[in-house]
Parts: C-alpha cells; structure tokens; sequence
C-alpha cells in the first residue's frame, strides 16, 4: 500500500481527488501545500496530490511556485474534478433567518464565490483557511461561535453541518486540476475509473534576455513540429521586477524526436528549459456523461 499526502484535513477537494487517484492506498492529511509537497520531496511519502489549476480563479500560484522555487518534482498524472461549494453552519442555527458574523475558507473558494457573497452578505467580512476542510473541521469544534464557513459537501457529512446554501460558485462549470507529484518515481501513474483526457508535458522555459521577438521564437519551434500547446503562462522569476519564465503545456508525452528536436533548438537560442513532467491527464466525469455533451 502506498502513502499518498494530501491538502487536508478531511473533508477538503484534494481528498475527494486523492481518493479518485488512489482509492486502495493509504491518505495521509498535512495541513497546507507546502507541508505537502515537502513530505513527497523528502520521500516520507510515495505520492502528493495538490491543487494546481481552478477554471474560475486560474492558477494555484503557491503549489506552481513552491513547486518550481523550492522542492522541484516530476509531475506523474493529472486530474480535474467538478467543484461545488456550499455555505455550510451549525446545525443549532436556523437557516431560515441566521446571518452569520463572518465566513470563513480557503481564498479560492472566497474567489468561487465572489458574487454571491457581495449579493447575499455584503456586510459580513470574509476570513481564510488553509483549506475548506479545515474551515468545516473549525467550526465543528467552535459550533457557538457567529461564522459559516464555505466547503464541499464531504466536509459538511464528516464535520455534522448543515447545508445553508447550495452549489453558491458563480459559475457552474466549476473544476479544479489537481497534481500528482512524486519524488521517487517519474514513472506516470493511471488513474482507473476516471476519464483519460490526454497526456500532457509541462515545460518550464526562461528567455535569455528581453529580445525581440523571443516569445515568437519560442512558439514556432513548436509550431512547424505540430506540437499542439494546450497553455501557456508567464510567472515572475521572482529574480526582479519585469522578469519572467513561461510554463507550456504540450499535448503528448515525451518522445524520442519532436519534443527533444524543440528543447534542443530552444537551448541553442539561449533558453533554459526543464521539463516539469510527462504525464497522463484525466478527468472525474464519467464516461458516459462525456459521450452526452
Ligand atoms: O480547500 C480545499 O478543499 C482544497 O482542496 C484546496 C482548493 C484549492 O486550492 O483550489 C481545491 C479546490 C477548490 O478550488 C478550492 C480549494
């Protein structure tokens, strides 16, 4: 049986994807992303599953730069799941006519559900957790004091809450890409029962200077190899103000002559390039729920 960290405690999004990835292995919580990508890196653990990717608030910034700044690890799968947020109180509050003090949770939950919470409670001010389980497992314990918390409905079973309010993001297609990293093996794991989307390497590639046209440059040694790109995005070097390196996703696996034949003639024009990992990609919604759309 392995031993798969996870963003905990119980309850929170990253358990629902590390139970889909992993579903017979042993799930180890640690309480923020950092403190879990520092046991994979360690090798106290097999596996880490972090957040990464939110299609409402974008990138998970401290998983993308703790992982490329600190504790650098092949990414081995992965995996996106639906996200739905509910309000959640103590079940001694009446729902009907309860307005809460506060409203606590994770930033990227707050940022889900931004709208409704300037429409429904303007007033009310927001505090973060390091996670929506984390939030639910509070309140559980502070069940007196005036707050609500946002989570998913795991959290409200696992923690006794009730549901105040349902599906509150405010967009519906709401999904969150998670990360399997591992320290020991980069070696790709399969995710059954999930849906395979692709496969995907994630490149990290710094320009050598601030010249014309480098970006373009770039792009088309990927471009006439048809190597399809499926995102690319500038984070700061965090070497100084301006300074930047691109993260390019191309949809397919490391082979034997087109993506070497890009790193290569991306070195020859003075960049650096790492490869972040060579990895499947799926997704939680069914197969049959897929063929529908
Ligand atoms: O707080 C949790 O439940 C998490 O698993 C973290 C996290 C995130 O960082 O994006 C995961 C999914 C949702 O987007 C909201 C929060």
């Amino acid at each position: 049986m392995k031993k798969i960290g996870y963003l905990g405690p119980r309850g929170t999004f990253t358990e629902i994807a590390a139970k889909q990835a992993f579903p017979e292995d042993e799930l180890i919580p640690i309480r923020s992303i950092p403190k879990v990508i520092d046991h994979a890196f360690s090798k106290t653990i097999d596996y880490a599953v972090v957040p990464i990717e939110n299609a409402i608030e974008g990138t998970v910034n401290v998983t993308l730069d703790y992982l490329i700044h600190q504790k650098p690890m092949p990414i081995v799968a992965s995996l996106s799941i639906g996200i739905n947020q509910h309000l959640l109180m103590s079940p001694s509050k009446n729902v009907e006519t309860y307005i809460p003090r506060k409203i606590l949770s994770h930033p990227q939950a707050i940022a889900q559900c931004h709208r409704y919470l300037q429409m429904h409670y303007p007033e009310v001010e927001i505090e973060y957790a390091d996670s929506t389980g984390q939030a639910a497992a509070w309140l559980a314990q502070h069940s007196n004091e005036d707050v609500c918390v946002i989570a998913n409905e795991q959290a409200a079973k696992t923690y006794g809450l009730r549901i105040a309010a349902r599906d509150i993001q405010d967009y519906d297609h709401n999904q969150t890409r998670f990360v399997v990293l591992s320290a020991k093996t980069q070696q790709p794991i399969t995710i059954k029962n999930a849906r395979h989307l692709g496969d995907k390497t994630s490149l990290m590639i710094t320009l050598p200077s601030d010249f014309t046209g480098a970006l373009h440059q770039v792009l088309s040694a990927f471009a006439w190899r048809k190597l399809n790109l499926s995102k690319i995005e500038s984070r700061p070097t965090k070497t100084g103000l301006g300074n930047y390196f691109f993260i390019i996703e191309v949809d397919q696996l490391m082979d034997d002559v087109l993506l070497p034949g890009a790193i290569a003639e991306l070195t020859a024009l003075g960049c650096h390039v790492e490869v972040l990992g060579s990895y499947p990609s799926y997704s939680d919604q069914s197969v049959s729920a897929a063929i529908k759309q």
